[in-house]
């Protein structure tokens, strides 16, 4: 089947939190329009660029694009910018079942609203090796009052301007900031505004829902949950989970997950549904929605106090969830046994130029202005720095845990290139900021493919020790995976999809300060370019047929 949207990218002013702001909106609303569909069924996507003043793109999270490379929707890698007042049609397969994410591509525009969810069900017939009544989604993001103008600025100037802390959390597009904080003017933020009223999520008594949550925060690593109500795990990222009860969900941007939840307590009341800012020090206040008991009137405040969540600093109980993530019996893909490439990344904060970046094994990421994508497929040499960046750093003499000697860093355009259908295992390396006594949280998001978690562990990575301890037999495969303060994480992916596919941290400024690489594989296998993703750099006035 095939489904067909037609949407426009526009700015309107919102008021989601209560604080009307600029937020770029498809069709009208951010979120934006969900996409339903089918195992197999083709989507086409026309998308009208109505920002007037600005480019854009769209990413389809967690859809590998198989035979489509050219439609991932990343900009200055799969695509040329879409022009204001330019109309481009995204057409690409949606293969397998579970729940995905669509967002901006393009800056930090993201942020600014243009998101929405993607759910892709079995074909008729087939079932899911778990039941559940209803079936409903929900996206977690952060908002800030600044645009993303400003907060480009700031990140790249001197000196640098960090974007701090979100203003609020938003559960499905809606928070609330309080209007009565010091310095907001009245006319700008109007607490009675029906646009900031709560989300609520209705349930009927003694039903089982299947919650789809995802996260596509600008920075926030997120605890989701329902006070009173067990939550239990069923998918991560498209994969069925061997399944685990929880009571507080750690969900980290890019990341989306399938929890059951029964509405099986006092039917008489309504509950809160909290996220609350994790790994940062935030006095963000937490987002609420309600969960609403039917037929409780949806706007009836619970009678309780929110759950606290836990707290920010307390990294164990995030890496025993992430260690619980495994692969459904019955439903494993076996990872290959060995791999044929390693290639350790250490995460880094660093200075160019005295300019605040983030680097790969003291590499910064900047995006080129012709797409690799066209690059590499019409040979123009130029585009890119075609050195690979390391594949490693100074093991033994780089110290994890305190502010690197030297920060300086170099910045790079440069891909790694993998031999199509090898296997490539990547360590991701957490160390300390730039700021005594820190390492933060960064989800890492892999374009094209989904990969199989290996392992996490504290400190520095063992070559020699820590493989060992790979889960060889039942890992999941996801396309978001954390890597934990001062810990590492190891991925391992079979480069077996034609194209050119970034890898990067999800949070939106980090990306936009570096910390990203891009790989290829099997250029020489992609099918011929559709012109439309053409028209900057140097693929001005080139048209191949
Ligand atoms: O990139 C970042 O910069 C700030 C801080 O390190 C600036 O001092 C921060 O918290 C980040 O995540």
């Amino acid at each position: 089947r095939v489904r067909h949207y037609k949407w426009e990218a526009k700015y309107e002013f919102k008021s989601p939190d209560c604080y009307k702001k600029l937020a770029i909106t498809v069709n009208g609303k951010t979120p934006g329009p969900s996409i339903v569909a089918q195992q197999g069924d083709t989507i086409i996507v026309e998308l009208k660029n109505s920002l007037l003043t600005e480019n854009v793109a769209i990413h389809w999270h967690g859809i590998r694009q198989i035979g489509t490379p050219w439609f991932d929707g990343t900009e200055g890698v799969t695509q040329c910018p879409i022009l204001p007042g330019d109309t481009f049609v995204y057409k690409f397969i949606v293969d397998r079942p579970g729940t995905y994410l669509y967002h901006a591509h393009y800056g930090m525009q993201r942020e600014a609203g243009l998101y929405g969810s993607i759910r892709v069900s079995l074909p008729e017939g087939e079932s899911e090796p778990f039941s559940y009544d209803y079936d409903r989604s929900i996206i977690l993001t952060d908002w800030y009052h600044a645009s993303t103008y400003e907060q480009v600025a700031g990140l790249s100037s001197i000196p640098f301007v960090w974007v701090g802390e979100p203003q609020s959390i938003l559960i499905q597009g809606k928070g609330r900031f309080n209007c009565s904080t010091p310095g907001i003017q009245a006319s700008l933020c109007n607490a009675t505004n029906p646009e900031c009223t709560p989300y609520a999520l209705t349930v009927i008594p003694r039903k089982t829902y299947r919650l789809r949550i995802g996260s596509l925060t600008a920075l926030s690593a997120l605890n989701f949950e329902i006070e009173g109500h067990n939550m239990t795990v069923v998918e991560a990222d498209g994969h069925y989970v061997e399944p685990f009860v929880v009571k507080n969900l750690f969900i980290y941007s890019g990341e989306t997950y399938s929890v059951l939840i029964t509405a099986d307590q006092d039917p008489s009341r309504n509950y809160w549904a909290s996220a609350k800012i994790v790994s940062r020090n935030s006095n963000t206040t937490n987002g609420l929605a309600i969960f609403n008991y039917y037929p409780n009137h949806p706007r009836r405040n619970p009678p309780t106090v929110p759950a606290p969540g836990p707290h920010w600093n307390d990294n164990e109980p995030r890496l025993t969830q992430s260690i619980a993530i495994k692969s459904r019996q019955g439903y494993i893909h076996p990872p290959p046994q060995t791999s044929d490439r390693v290639i350790v990344m250490l995460n880094t904060q660093n200075n160019i130029n005295g300019v605040r970046r983030w680097s790969i094994n003291n590499a910064s990421y900047n995006l080129p202005h012709t797409p690799y994508l066209i690059a590499l497929k019409y040979n123009f040499t130029d585009a890119f720095d075609p050195s690979p960046p390391p594949d490693g750093y100074d093991f033994a003499n780089y110290d994890i845990y305190s502010v690197a000697k030297n920060v300086n860093a170099t910045t790079s355009t440069g891909i790694y290139r993998n031999k199509f259908n090898t296997t490539v295992d990547i360590i991701l390396q957490n160390a300390n900021t730039m700021n005594p006594n820190n390492s933060e949280t960064h989800p890492w998001h892999l374009h094209g493919h989904d990969f199989w978690v290996l392992g996490y562990g504290k400190g520095k990575f063992d070559k020699t020790k820590d493989p060992k301890n790979f889960n060889l037999v039942n890992p999941i495969m996801k396309n978001t995976v954390p890597v934990h303060p001062y810990g590492w994480t190891a991925l391992r992916f079979r480069a077996d999809n034609p194209g050119v596919w970034a890898f990067h941290c999800h949070i939106e400024s980090h990306f936009f300060m570096g910390m990203g690489v891009i790989f290829e594989e099997g250029i020489e296998k992609v099918g011929p370019l559709p012109k439309s993703i053409m028209g900057c750099g140097d693929t001005k006035g080139f048209h191949r047929p």
